[in-house]
């Protein structure tokens, strides 16, 4: 599934348009595909009001309205900032009168089942105008069904952001930031915003409306689909060595569970053998728990003076690392050999130099982002999407961005957006499992791009089979082993 910049979208229309492919002709795609997705949520005896701007958002909902009409629904079209001032939008309200439909007038006091938003799309640029935010304000606090088109209005194509002043510190729905939708039909491709904060709060349900136009992007939403096709097979001759050793560089005696949890995501996401260089104390608890791990003891200090393991071919520091001076001699080290490595918690610190002979994923959550970029974590939440592609860039390593949509950004401007997960996962130590995970992953993949999706994919599918039986609240992140083996069945399964 594709996601869509405002910018690119333009660039598209112009280049269908000098293909010959008219806006006219899209608006009137836009407007016959949300028609077909919206008449089902209908009902007959319903009173809708369309609400049009003066853009092509509002020429949206002008063709729309046309067919809803058409069909025999009760249809207000009202256009509350004056009539559409863009070219294509008029031609289509002429067609519109032409087929005797009329305009009404906007009447505060008329109450409706369903409210349309077709007032701002794309186009939008903050702050609001006062004559926005006031029949955004009503439109809220009608007891209505609210559905918004291509985005809530509002809300920009690209940022999380909604107001540009002090009142934005107040991260919670507010009624005339932005229309309040049930419902959000996305045209062409779902926009950013979707999956950033505070703005995805703003959509509701989402779908997309496809309107004829050529697909392409390079961020895209990951999918279960990709996940089967790219997640390895296992050949009955497989032997320990087939799936090659993993290292995981964690724990310490102040934190032992952390480097548990790592190694129980790394032993059950399909690696061979499984190293782990870490402290006597934490040895001794992840043996009990992990009888599969062999160990190098004082593996950090071991590690960061030069003396690695050999054939390990995919690594991972960070979880339950507390010596982070330690830690950062032992990424030097890490990054001397050819094989990708996982940088996470104790071990994500700043650094001049991020170059390594392997690839590089970090995983940060906003907390460390924002440490690592010096950005606040508002403006990170705000435009995680476009800060994971830039720090991925800049330094040539991989970006796992955590949080609601884990935003994977890779060096060569693929970035992908993960749908899975749920609150189940904001819990210590769900972030252990998945560097576990990655490593294995890293291990058994030959692609290193499809470990790292696959890897963030099913760590979030887990959290979404807990909830189909159990509470988000009580997910634990121990609860990963048993979790993994029943969605590997499902993925490998599905194949
Ligand atoms: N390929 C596609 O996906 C297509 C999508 N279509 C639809 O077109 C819109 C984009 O249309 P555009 O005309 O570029 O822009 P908008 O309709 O979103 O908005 C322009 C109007 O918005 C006013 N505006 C902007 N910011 C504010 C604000 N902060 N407060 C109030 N008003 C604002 C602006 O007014 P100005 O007076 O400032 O100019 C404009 O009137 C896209 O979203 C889809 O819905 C096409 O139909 C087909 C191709
Ligand atoms: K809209």
């Amino acid at each position: 599934m594709y996601i869509h910049q405002a910018e690119q979208i333009k660039k598209i229309d112009n280049q269908a348009s000098e293909q010959g492919f008219s806006l006219f002709s899209l608006m009137e795609n836009a407007g016959r595909g949300l028609f077909e997705k919206i008449s089902p949520l209908l009902k007959k005896e319903n009173q809708t009001l369309i609400l049009c701007g003066r853009g092509n958002n509002g020429g949206d909902g002008v063709v729309l309205a046309r067919y809803l009409k058409q069909a025999g629904f009760h249809v207000s079209l009202v256009f509350p900032l004056s009539e559409p001032k863009t070219k294509t939008a008029k031609q289509h309200l002429d067609y519109y009168l032409q087929q005797d439909f009329t305009v009404e007038k906007w009447n505060t006091n008329d109450r409706y089942d369903v409210i349309i938003d077709c007032l701002l799309g794309i186009g939008t640029k903050l702050p609001l105008r006062s004559d926005v935010k006031n029949v955004v304000s009503w439109c809220n606090q009608q007891d209505a069904l609210r559905i918004a088109v291509d985005i809530p209005s509002g809300v920009q194509a690209d940022r999380g952001d909604l107001v540009v002043s002090e009142e934005s510190e107040q991260p919670n729905i507010q009624l005339n930031h932005a229309f309040l939708a049930d419902y959000t039909f996305s045209l062409h491709g779902y926009k950013p915003s979707i999956f950033l904060l505070p703005s995805g709060k703003y959509f509701g349900k989402t779908d997309v409306v496809s309107i004829g136009l050529k697909q392409t992007s390079n961020v895209n939403l990951l999918t279960e689909e990709s996940v089967w096709k790219t997640f390895p097979k296992r050949n009955d001759a497989a032997h320990k060595g087939t799936f090659g050793t993993s290292l995981l560089v964690a724990g310490s005696d102040e934190m032992p569970g952390s480097a548990v949890l790592a190694a129980i995501g790394a032993i059950r996401s399909g690696t061979g053998k499984l190293i782990m260089a870490t402290s006597h104390l934490a040895a001794t608890t992840i043996a009990s728990r992990v009888p599969e791990a062999t160990f190098m003891l004082n593996g950090l200090e071991t590690i960061s003076e030069g003396e690695v393991p050999e054939k390990i071919i995919a690594a991972g520091i960070g979880p339950g690392i507390a010596d982070i001076t330690k830690a950062q001699k032992a990424v030097d080290e890490l990054m001397k050999l050819d094989i990708p490595l996982v940088i996470d918690a104790g071990a994500l610190r700043e650094r001049k130099d991020w170059h390594a002979r392997g690839p590089v994923i970090i995983t940060p959550h906003p907390g460390e982002f924002s440490r690592l970029t010096g950005r606040s974590v508002k403006e990170i939440q705000a435009n995680r999407i476009k800060l994971a592609r830039k720090f991925s860039k800049k330094y040539d390593l991989a970006v796992v961005l955590k949080g609601k949509y884990s935003i994977i950004a890779f060096p060569n401007g693929e970035t992908f957006v993960n749908p899975t997960g749920n609150s189940g996962l904001a819990k210590g130590g769900s972030g252990d499992v998945l560097t576990g995970m990655l490593v294995s992953m890293l291990a058994t993949h030959d692609n290193y791009q499809d470990a790292v999706k696959n890897a963030v994919y099913i760590h979030g599918l887990c959290a979404d089979i807990w909830i189909e039986k159990y509470s988000e609240t009580s997910m634990v992140a121990s609860d990963f082993a048993q979790l993994l083996p029943e969605v590997l069945g499902k993925i490998e399964g599905n194949r």
